[in-house]
């Protein structure tokens, strides 16, 4: 017996970053149209020669991209907004992804519950003709290297429309869409292709029952091509849809087993005997080598229902880095125990050859060895558990209610004005933490130069007049990194990148032991601000679900449990900001929004810690610390009660929308405590006007209470340039002032 093995997508920036560094000089006119497009296929092929080496089987391909693979699917189909319809080639392709003078791009937003971002399609009243060439073209080369193993990945028709903005009916836009998909099948299969991967992750998503109807009209006319469909769906289980997607016309259903409960599913539904169960078994979004006996376990239930499978990763691998050997850097236990998309092709045909009887024996015993090997090299530390244990219900409480402590606080004018911490991270900032990196100049070097950058920023921010300082986060590369560094528990990686957007790619940090400050974190910076201004200076920290949902966490302990070691040492630097006389500290959360689970189901109980990990930081602060918080980018209808719940004295919000949205949202259920909400939008290099500001205040204090109201832009500014940074902040200052001015006026 033999058992397939299968992959549904990979890694697609190239092993050093081919993808990002090409478009980037094709941006800035250093690289011709051909070259880049050259780059994405060695990439392509580069690929292609890996997983077959690796023995797989089935192929996923066609999945290579220049920004993004939805956006791909938009084009290929001809789903072209009205405003981008002058435009061809490349040049519309990139106005879709990145806007142009005049023409916004298409709304980004993050991939199920992934840190990854794809572009939002706009299905408009008018299609333009579809073209598939570019598909073809590259299904036509990989039958070239891999023969009958080349896979087509296609997104499907139903998630394609799911996650769009739709301007016509579902109904209307899928029988045009149908049409399409038809073509492309037919194209693919007079090409002789033997199978396609048909992508449905919205199968996974809660209102997925609300799509059936639709799934059983499209689906046999798709199956009708007489091209074996292989269904695939992954990040969840599909729970309410299980047993009628069973049904669905294809001849291959994926499912992911390493989230939520197939299983379970399995056991109660059964598999349909004409149909090949693919299993996505090795966790394609995390970053540890397996443990065999757990999945050996699963293998050996699941084939209790049917011996007709393939075994595969459990989504695309493009959420790991490519090669975990290559980070020569990390102690070889822990090296040893990583698994990236290279590590993992592996552990995918090692798995096929056990199920399929082979003797793996040793291999078997090689894979406990490395993890014996590690849990020596990082023992548990028995002193933070301990504390987890004998943590109390007082620990996650203020000592006075919100109300109570409101008058011990730091008296502040109407409309205090503040930012949301960094300043722009200029490139002699990041050259200067290469060198010192490097070891070209001393920490007494790097560290006086970073305070110079301070004492300018201070300097600044007095001169524009804003009532409540920040130092500047020169000092951090990246909210989450900076702190990583400092905490035990913590790996870095060198070369561990994964696209995050288009050519912005992350290298998230690895959480592989238990978290404990070992000396205060920020306490330097926040004095040395504070030594310069009369003003008070926000200290300025990252809670722990931004922290976790931005790195890989471990798993061999709970995500709440990861979640407290983290709040429990910003405790600790809390503590000690406030002994260094910090009156107001901010503990930033953007990430709290996007770790909600896919189903509603576990959402309450994702909240329950997430918003008790914050409580758990944030706690210990005397009454009189104003306690801020940062959310930024996410939809806050969902969770608008626990973001009270967090008990924060301020909260800044984005307003990117400008249209005052989360406001409302978050205000309409009695939000009772301050509020900022982003005046201006941080990512546009527009600087807004004094009038504009105004409006935008106005339009904040018609929903709210005067003494709630915060002023602020949007975001971070680090990404931003000075010279756009002070005059936008001088019209906010005196915008405020406007605002202040009147409401004296009618006070009198
Ligand atoms: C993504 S939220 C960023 C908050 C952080 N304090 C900053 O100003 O950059
Ligand atoms: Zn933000």
């Amino acid at each position: 017996m033999t058992v397939p093995t299968t992959t549904i997508g990979y890694p697609r920036i190239g092993k050093s970053r081919e993808v990002k560094k090409a478009l980037e000089a094709f941006w800035s006119n250093k690289l011709d149209e051909e070259t880049l497009l050259q780059t994405v296929r060695e990439v392509e092929i580069f690929n292609w020669k890996t997983q077959l080496k690796a023995g797989i089987d089935r192929i996923g391909i066609g999945d290579g991209t220049l920004y993004d693979s939805v956006l791909d699917w938009v084009v290929r189909l001809g789903l072209i907004p009205e405003r981008f319809r002058h435009l061809s080639g490349l040049d519309r392709y990139f106005a879709m992804a990145r806007g142009k003078e005049g023409i916004p791009a298409l709304e980004m937003t993050k991939w199920f519950d992934t840190n990854y971002h794809y572009l939002v399609p706009e299905i408009p009243t008018k299609f333009e003709p579809a073209d598939f060439s570019d598909f073809l073209e590259t299904a036509h080369l990989a039958q070239e290297f891999l023969g009958d193993r080349a896979i087509p990945i296609i997104l499907g028709p139903i998630s394609l429309l799911r996650l769009s903005n739709l301007e016509i009916s579902p109904e209307q836009a899928a029988s045009y869409l149908l049409e399409r998909y038809l073509i492309l099948l037919t194209q693919l299969k007079n090409l002789g292709i033997t199978e396609v991967q048909i992508h449905e992750p919205v199968l996974v998503l809660g209102d997925a029952a609300n799509w059936k109807e639709l799934y059983q009209s499209i689906y046999p006319s798709l199956a009708q091509v007489g091209l074996p469909l292989h269904l695939v769906t992954y990040f969840d289980d599909l729970r309410e849809t299980y047993a009628w997607v069973m049904q669905l016309p294809v001849t291959s259903i994926s499912l992911d087993f390493t989230r939520g409960r197939n299983l379970e599913l399995l056991k109660q539904y059964g598999f349909p005997a004409d149909k090949r169960l693919g299993i996505g078994i090795v966790d394609a979004r995390n970053i540890w080598k397996i443990r065999p006996e757990t999945l050996f376990y699963i293998l050996d239930e699941i084939q209790k229902f049917t011996s007709n499978i393939s075994l595969q990763p459990s989504a695309s691998l493009q959420f790991v880095p490519y090669d975990a050997t290559k980070e020569k850097h990390l102690p070889e236990a822990l090296r040893n125990v990583l698994s990236f998309a290279e590590q993992k092709l592996a552990e995918v045909a090692f798995l096929a050859k056990t199920v399929a009887g082979e003797n793996t024996k040793t291999e078997q015993e090689n894979i406990q060895k490395t993890w014996e090997i590690f849990e020596q090299f990082s023992p548990a530390n028995l002193t933070v558990q301990e504390k987890l244990r004998n943590l109390e219900l007082s620990d996650f409480e203020r000592s006075l209610s919100y109300s109570l402590r409101l008058s011990q606080q730091i008296p502040l004018p109407p409309l205090p004005t503040t930012t949301i911490g960094s300043f722009p991270q200029t490139s002699e900032v990041r050259k200067l933490r290469v060198k010192y990196k490097k070891g070209e100049i001393t920490l007494a070097d790097y560290q006086a130069a970073i305070d110079a950058e301070i004492a300018r920023c201070i300097q600044i921010q007095e001169e524009i007049g804003l009532d409540v300082l920040v130092h500047g986060e020169f000092e951090r590369t990246d909210m989450v990194e900076y702190f990583g560094q400092q905490l035990s528990g913590f790996a870095f990686t060198e070369n561990g990148w994964v696209q995050s957007y288009g050519s912005r790619y992350v290298r998230p940090p690895i959480i592989y032991g238990d978290v404990e400050r070992t000396a205060p974190m920020t306490v330097r910076e926040f004095k040395i601000a504070q030594s310069l201004t009369q003003k008070p200076v926000k200290g300025m920290l990252t809670a722990p679900v931004t922290i976790i949902n931005w790195s890989y966490p471990r798993t061999d302990i709970s995500r709440q449990d990861q979640a407290f070691q983290i709040a429990l040492a910003l405790r600790e630097e809390v503590a000690d900001l406030e002994t260094a006389g910090a009156q107001i500290i901010q503990v930033d959360e953007p990430a709290l929004r996007e770790g909600l689970p896919l189903k509603t189901e576990r959402w309450n109980e994702y909240l329950s810690w997430a918003i008790d990990s914050f409580r758990l930081a944030t706690a210990i602060a005397q009454p009189q610390t104003q306690i801020h918080t940062h959310m930024c980018y996410c939809e806050f209808g969902d969770i608008i009660q626990e973001i009270e719940r967090l008990d924060a004295d301020v909260i800044s919000i984005e307003n990117s929308r400008s249209n005052n949205q989360t406001l409302r949202e978050v205000t309409e259920g009695g939000y009772s405590h301050q509020i900022g909400n982003g005046t201006y939008d941080v990512h546009s290099p527009v600087v807004p006007t004094t009038e504009q500001i105004v409006r935008q205040l106005k339009a904040g204090i018609a929903n709210l209470p005067l003494s709630q109201i915060w002023v602020n832009p949007d975001c971070g500014l680090k990404t931003r340039r000075w010279e756009e940074v002070i005059p936008a902040l001088k019209n906010m200052v005196e915008a405020t002032r406007i605002m202040r001015e009147e409401i004296n006026d009618i006070s009198k």
